[in-house]
């Protein structure tokens, strides 16, 4: 590879190595074209040595808010309260952001405009849902109502602030039970590691106020399951996944997939889908 092939790689820097984060670098590692994994910050450098050691090429190791230092891309893949310290020095040096704990970006939605004013952007993966693309180019037109139904297993559920708050036993669940009903922005605050993507279906379509959850917990079914009914004036359409966990029972393993898609986007002569 030509000297000037390598310095115009696309540097990618990911907040956070857990089930999302691993699987990013991995695939950086192994080769996306046009990019590279430049950096890494973890909460713990001495717990993940073992899997930065089996790296070819070992990304620096940076506190989260240098990241935007060493990249042009900063992926967050961290819990939801670390969002801000992640993206606000990325953003701040105009750098892009993708964010995969969507909910926390309502919390912090100022960050859309400080991107805005420093030239950095805010990129949201499809995550572990389906359709963005069908629901953005409805949104063109008019959305007059977004419905979606989450059925978890419940270990997927477990810890959830809404559970603990209103002292559900969920755990001798033998049947299906209706935890919430309501709006995308209150089940991001009940749910913060659940329905990231509730609130990536609202910020593509009408908004995390208009689009109205189910959250079920059910110990019928293994997997996450979404289904989306969108009523457009351009369209009708119905969604659904069904995504198999991964070694953490809240997150789908299609999660860091669609990341990794979402980059290998950023520089691939061929580029499929919206
Ligand atoms: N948009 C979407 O569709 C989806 C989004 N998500 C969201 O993605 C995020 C990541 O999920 P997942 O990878 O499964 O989570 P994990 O719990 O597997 O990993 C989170 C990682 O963040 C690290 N971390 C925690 N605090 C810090 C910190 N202060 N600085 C740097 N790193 C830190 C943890 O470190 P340590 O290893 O030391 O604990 C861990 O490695 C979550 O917020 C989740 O809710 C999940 C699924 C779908
Ligand atoms: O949205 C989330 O946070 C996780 C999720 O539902 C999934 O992985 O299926």
């Amino acid at each position: 590879m030509t000297d000037q092939k390598v310095s115009s790689k696309l540097r990618v820097a990911i907040a956070g190595l857990g089930s999302i984060g691993t699987k990013i670098a991995t695939a950086l590692d192994q080769g996306i074209e046009g990019l590279a994994l430049s950096a890494v910050a973890v909460r713990d450098p001495a717990k993940h040595q073992p899997f930065l050691a089996g790296l070819r090429q070992q990304p620096q190791i940076l506190p989260v808010d240098q990241l935007g230092e060493a990249a042009d891309i900063v992926v967050e893949c961290a819990p939801s309260s670390q969002l801000r310290v992640i993206v606000e020095p990325a953003v701040t040096r105009g750098r892009s952001a993708v964010v995969v704990s969507v909910g926390g970006l309502l919390d912090n939605f100022d960050l859309v405009d400080l991107a805005r004013a420093k030239g950095g952007r805010i990129l949201v993966p499809t995550g572990a849902l389906i359709g963005l693309d069908a629901v953005n180019a409805a949104a063109l037109g008019t959305i007059h109502q977004v419905k979606m139904v989450t059925r978890k297993p419940i270990d997927g559920l477990k810890g959830a602030p809404f559970i603990v708050e209103n002292k559900i036993d969920i755990d001798n669940l033998r049947e299906p039970l209706k935890l919430f009903e309501g709006s995308a922005r209150d089940a991001a605050r009940g749910f913060p590691a659940n329905v990231n993507v509730a609130v990536a279906l609202s910020l593509a379509g009408i908004g995390p106020d208009r689009t109205q959850i189910q959250v079920w917990a059910d110990p019928t079914v293994t997997r996450n399951v979404h289904r989306i009914e969108v009523e457009a004036d351009s369209a009708r359409f119905s969604m659904g996944i069904e995504n198999i966990p991964s070694e953490n029972p809240k997150t789908g393993i299609i999660t860091a997939l669609s990341v990794i898609a979402l980059l290998r986007k950023q520089r691939a002569t061929l580029c499929v889908g919206t």
